[in-house]
């Protein structure tokens, strides 16, 4: 039985809201449900789009806490992180709310990517055995189906085992990045993929038609309870 399913919209406004609002009403269950929530974002043009939305929903923000899917390996002002586009998106306007926590950034002292990961890993609070770690994960995706930082054919999309590790040699720059895994993107209660244009219709394809996530990362990027692509018409186009 599959949980994979797609919403078309208009176009990426309409896309970046609706996303948004289904994004809040998961989080709004699952606190009633169980007191507390967890959302990881993500980074990219629908992704910044779609948390600037969520900034105008309803959410009990002191009942969350939040990830970022992955981060560049970069220093912590550095404007290539994506926290510093989320903030400016979401997270400056809620304060000290939510609980946060931002991927190492590189420093002087600590310039190895993997010891980076191994150590974010480490401070992890994971939950014991097969449990969620994740109640909704929003990802945004490349044409060539990455999310977060799993890119097609490298150490990070074979990865089976660690829930997050360091990228080196990253298809596209920065080369160094930090990311979860796709065992780690499996363990999401819901996955929201946010994909908006044309360039992005064959992976839409891919994704939802089930290939190899080592060919189409996406592919594998399945939550435990619902999957859903929020697209425009032209992310769409490739659909039947
Ligand atoms: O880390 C990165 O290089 C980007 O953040 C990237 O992963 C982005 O999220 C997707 O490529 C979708 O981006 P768009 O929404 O801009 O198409």
């Amino acid at each position: 039985m599959t949980n994979l399913s797609h919403v078309v919209h208009t176009d990426s406004e309409a896309l970046a809201s609706a996303a948004a609002r289904a994004a809040a009403e998961l989080l709004s269950a699952r606190i009633a449900a169980a007191g507390r929530a967890t959302l990881s974002l993500t980074g990219g043009s629908v992704g910044i789009k779609t948390a600037a939305a969520l900034a105008g929903e309803t959410v009990d923000w002191d009942r969350v806490t939040i990830y970022f899917g992955d981060e560049r390996f970069v220093a912590a002002d550095h404007p290539e992180r994506n926290d510093g586009q989320l903030d400016e998106a979401l997270l400056d306007s809620l304060g000290d709310r939510p609980t946060v926590h931002r991927w190492p950034a590189r420093t002087a002292r600590e310039d190895d990517v993997d010891a980076a990961a191994a150590r974010f890993l480490e401070a992890l609070d994971v939950p014991d055995g097969e449990q969620p770690i994740f109640d909704v994960t929003i990802l945004g995706m490349g044409p060539e189906g990455h999310v977060d930082s799993i890119f097609p054919h490298t150490p990070a999309v074979a990865e089976t085992e660690r829930l997050v590790v360091g990228v080196r040699d990253c298809p596209k720059p920065p080369p160094e990045r930090l990311t979860f895994t796709l065992p780690a993107v499996r363990r999401s209660r819901h996955v929201l993929v946010i994909a908006a244009g044309e360039g992005k219709a064959e992976a839409v394809a891919e994704g939802l038609g089930g290939a190899s996530p080592s060919d189409w990362p996406v592919a594998g990027a399945v939550g435990v309870e619902s999957t859903t692509y929020h697209l425009d018409e032209g992310a769409a186009s490739a659909l039947d």
